[in-house]
C-alpha cells in the first residue's frame, strides 16, 4: 500500500538529510502512528507520500504506483486516493459545514445528487449531522476538526494522512477525534498519523514508527509512545520541542537486535527498522526550524487549499478567493 525503498530526503541548503535511507512498508488497513521529536522527519515523510515533495534518492510506491513515474499533471488524480487532515483544520470560514465537506466533491466534479447523499452520510459518521448549517466559527475546535476529517474522507480515500490532528485540542476532545479515526480505519482506510500525543499512542496500542533525525529507530506492531525524545523549549518562550542531546536524554531500553520484518508483513515486536539507524541516545541537539516547503522547489511551492487537498493541480484556476488556507477559527 505504501512502500519506501532506501528513501532519503535532503532539503536544499541543508547538509543533514531530513529522512535518511528509509525502508518501510505500510499495509492496507493498518493504523500507524509516526512519532519523534520536532524536526525528526514526520511531516517530510507525509509530504513524500502525498507527492507534495520528492525524495532526493530512493523510490516510493503508494497504492501500487511508483510516485516517481507520476507526472505533475496526474498528481491531483493520484491524490484523490488520499485524504489529508492537518493540525490547523484549514476550513473555509465563509462556508457552512455542509459546504466545507461538499467542497472536496465539487472540485473533483461530482454530481449534485451524489453530493446531496454523500455529505449527510459522512457528517453522520463524524457526529455532526445536526450541525450541517453552522459556520466554522460557530463550532468548537473538536467539531471543526471533525468537519476537516469529514472533508478528507467523503470521497472514501484508501489512505488517510493526519499530521498532528489533535495538536490543537484538549485530551477529551482528542479522544473523540481518535474514535472517529478508528471508525474510519475500521471501514478499511489505512491511517497514518504523525503525533506528539503520548496518551493517545499509549491508549490505542497500534503500530508505532519512531523517527530520530530522519531514521527509523523503532517499529512496533502494538507500541506505545515510549521514550520518544522531546523537551519543551521553555527558556526561549517557544513551545517547540527538540531532540535531547545524549547527556539529557532519558535512558532507553536496549534495542532488540532482530532482523527487520519482511517487506510484506506488518512489523512485529521492537524492531530496529534500519541497520543504519542511529544508536539509541546518540541524538545531536536539533535546531528548531519550522517545517516549510522549500520555496525553491517547484514540487513544494505555495499551495491553495484545493491544491493542498490534492484536488487541483498546482496553478490550475479555481474560483477566486474560494480556497485560501484557513486556520482554526476558535
Ligand atoms: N522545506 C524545508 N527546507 C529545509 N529544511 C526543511 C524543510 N522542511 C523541513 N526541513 C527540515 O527537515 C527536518 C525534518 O523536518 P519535519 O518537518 O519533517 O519534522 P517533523 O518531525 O514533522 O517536525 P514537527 O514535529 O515539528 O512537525 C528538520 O530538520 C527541518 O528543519
Amino acid at each position: 500500500m505504501i512502500r519506501f525503498d532506501r528513501v532519503t530526503k535532503t532539503y536544499r541548503g541543508t547538509k543533514r538529510p531530513a529522512l535518511n535511507a528509509i525502508d518501510l512498508e505500510i499495509l492496507r488497513g493498518e493504523f500507524v502512528f509516526l512519532v519523534g521529536a520536532s524536526g525528526s522527519g514526520k511531516s517530510s515523510f507525509l509530504r513524500l507520500i502525498l507527492k507534495e515533495d520528492r525524495p532526493t534518492s530512493g523510490s516510493i510506491h503508494v497504492l501500487g504506483q511508483d510516485l516517481g513515474a507520476i507526472s505533475n499533471r496526474k498528481v491531483p488524480y493520484f491524490r484523490r486516493n488520499l485524504g489529508v487532515v492537518f493540525q490547523d483544520f484549514r476550513l473555509l470560514p465563509g462556508k457552512n459545514v455542509f459546504d466545507n465537506v461538499a467542497f472536496t466533491l465539487q472540485v473533483i466534479g461530482k454530481s449534485r445528487g451524489f453530493i446531496q447523499e454523500a455529505v449527510p452520510d459522512v457528517l453522520q459518521m463524524v457526529g455532526l449531522a445536526e450541525k450541517a448549517n453552522r459556520l466554522p466559527h460557530e463550532l468548537s475546535g473538536g467539531e471543526q476538526q471533525r468537519v476537516a476529517i469529514a472533508r478528507a474522507v467523503v470521497n472514501k480515500p484508501a489512505i488517510l494522512l493526519a499530521d498532528e490532528p489533535t495538536g490543537n485540542l484538549d485530551p477529551s476532545t482528542s479522544a473523540g477525534i481518535m474514535t472517529v479515526l478508528e471508525r474510519i480505519n475500521a471501514g478499511g482506510t489505512t491511517v497514518v498519523m504523525a503525533t506528539h500525543d503520548n496518551a493517545i499512542v499509549d491508549h490505542m496500542k497500534r503500530r508505532v514508527i519512531e523517527l530520530v533525525t530522519g531514521q527509523i529507530v523503532r517499529d512496533e506492531s502494538q507500541g506505545g509512545y515510549g521514550m520518544t525524545a522531546e523537551i519543551a523549549l521553555q527558556d526561549s518562550g517557544l513551545t517547540a520541542e527538540i531532540a535531547l542531546s545524549e547527556g539529557l536524554r532519558p535512558p532507553r531500553p536496549e534495542p532488540v537486535l532482530v532482523p527487520p520484518a519482511p517487506a510484506a508483513q506488518t512489523a512485529t515486536g521492537a524492531v530496529p527498522a534500519s541497520a543504519a539507524a542511529a544508536p539509541a541516545g546518540a541524538v545531536p541537539p536539533m535546531p528548531v526550524t519550522p517545517a516549510h516547503p522549500d520555496p525553491l522547489d517547484p514540487a513544494t511551492e505555495s499551495l491553495t487549499l484545493a491544491e493542498k487537498l490534492g484536488l487541483r493541480a498546482p496553478g490550475a484556476a479555481g474560483q477566486q478567493g474560494d480556497d485560501q488556507n484557513v486556520g482554526p477559527t476558535t
